[in-house]
C-alpha cells in the first residue's frame, strides 16, 4: 500500500494575493502539485462535462475512430499512447479526446445530431478553465517574485496552446501478463495542468523524487469540486527546477474511471528560458532556451512515436 499525500490547498478567491502566492511557492517547491478551490468553474458544469464525456466514450469504436486525432485534436484509442517511453508494453489503457484552442478551427467535434450540446458544453468548459488557469498563472508570477503580468508580457498567454483532454480508463482490460498502466509514469509538458476526476479513489499517484531508486509512489486523493493542479516541464525549465514538474501516473484500474485534464502551454512562439530570479553564478541555468512549439512537438513525437 502506498501512502496518501496531503497536498496543500490554494484558494483562488482569496483577497490576500501575497499569502496565496507564498502558499503556491511552497507547494510548487515541495510537491509541484496542489488542490485549487474556489476557481469559479461550477460543479454543475463539471457534472455536465463528465456526462458528455461518458456519452462520447460509449459510442461504437467505428464512430469514435471517425474523429481520430489529427493536428493533436480528437480521439486517441486505448494503447495508442505510451507516456513512459522506457516501458516495453503495448501502451497505456486510457482512451482520450483532445480539444485545442477554440479560435483556430482545427478542432474535431462529434455530430450535433449524435451528441447534442457536446460541443457547447466542452467550449464553455474550455473557456472557464482557461480563465481560472490564467488567474492562477498571475499568482504563480507573484510566487516567483515577478510582476503579476510577467507571463503576459513574455507573450506566453497570448493565444496559449491550451488543450482540454477527456480521459476514460476502461475497467475491463485484456488479460495479459504485461505491465499495463492507465497512464504510465510521466511529467506534463507545459506550464500547468488542471485536472478533475470522477473521484474513483486510489489510482493517481505521484513520485516526488524522480531520480531516487527505488521510486516511491504516493496516492493523490481527489477532492470534491477542486482541481488537482500540477506544474509542467516548461514551468520547471523557466524556474530552473525551483518549481517541480513531478512524475505522476495512473494505475491500471479494476474499475472504470473518467478524468478531464486541462493543459496550459505557452503561445507557440514563446521562448521559455531560465528566469533571472532563478539562477546565479552558483546555480547556472540547467536548460537551454527553447521555443514552445518546438519543445512540445518533440515531446509529443516521443510519446506517440510519430
Ligand atoms: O487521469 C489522470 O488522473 C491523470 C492524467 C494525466 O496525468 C495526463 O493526461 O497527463
Ligand atoms: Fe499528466
Amino acid at each position: 500500500m502506498s501512502e496518501a499525500l496531503q497536498l496543500p490547498i490554494v484558494d483562488l478567491s482569496s483577497p490576500d494575493c501575497i499569502s496565496t502566492a507564498n502558499a503556491i511557492r511552497q507547494a510548487c517547491m515541495d510537491h509541484g502539485f496542489f488542490y485549487l478551490v474556489n476557481h469559479e468553474v461550477e460543479e454543475e458544469l463539471l457534472k455536465e462535462v463528465f456526462e458528455q464525456s461518458s456519452k462520447f466514450f460509449s459510442l461504437p469504436v467505428e464512430e469514435k475512430m471517425k474523429l481520430a486525432k489529427k493536428n493533436h485534436r480528437g480521439y486517441t484509442a486505448p494503447y495508442a499512447e505510451k507516456l513512459d517511453t522506457s516501458l516495453n508494453t503495448k501502451g497505456d489503457s486510457k482512451e482520450s479526446f483532445y480539444i485545442g484552442p477554440l479560435a483556430d478551427n482545427l478542432n474535431q467535434w462529434p455530430l450535433e445530431e449524435d451528441l447534442p450540446s457536446w460541443r457547447s458544453t466542452m467550449e464553455t468548459y474550455h473557456k472557464k478553465v482557461l480563465c481560472a488557469g490564467t488567474r492562477l498563472i498571475s499568482l504563480i508570477a507573484l510566487a516567483l517574485k515577478l510582476d503579476e503580468d510577467f507571463f503576459e508580457k513574455v507573450g506566453a498567454l497570448n493565444e496559449p496552446l491550451a488543450f482540454s483532454r477527456m480521459l476514460h480508463y476502461p475497467g475491463d482490460l485484456d488479460s495479459s501478463s504485461e505491465e499495463i498502466y492507465g497512464a504510465s509514469a510521466h511529467s506534463d509538458y507545459g506550464m500547468i495542468t488542471l485536472l478533475v476526476t470522477d473521484g474513483v479513489p486510489g489510482l493517481q499517484q505521484v513520485c516526488r523524487e524522480k531520480s531516487k531508486k527505488p521510486q516511491v509512489w504516493e496516492d493523490v486523493p481527489s477532492m470534491n469540486g477542486a482541481f488537482i493542479v500540477n506544474i509542467g516541464d516548461m514551468m520547471e525549465r523557466w524556474t530552473n527546477c525551483l518549481f517541480r514538474s513531478t512524475l505522476h501516473r495512473v494505475l491500471p484500474p479494476g474499475q472504470e474511471r473518467y478524468s478531464v485534464a486541462f493543459f496550459i502551454n505557452p503561445n507557440k512562439d514563446c521562448i521559455v528560458e531560465c528566469l533571472e530570479s532563478c539562477c546565479s553564478e552558483s546555480c547556472p541555468p540547467r536548460f537551454l532556451p527553447i521555443r514552445c512549439l518546438d519543445y512540445l512537438e518533440e515531446r509529443l513525437r516521443l510519446t506517440y512515436g510519430s
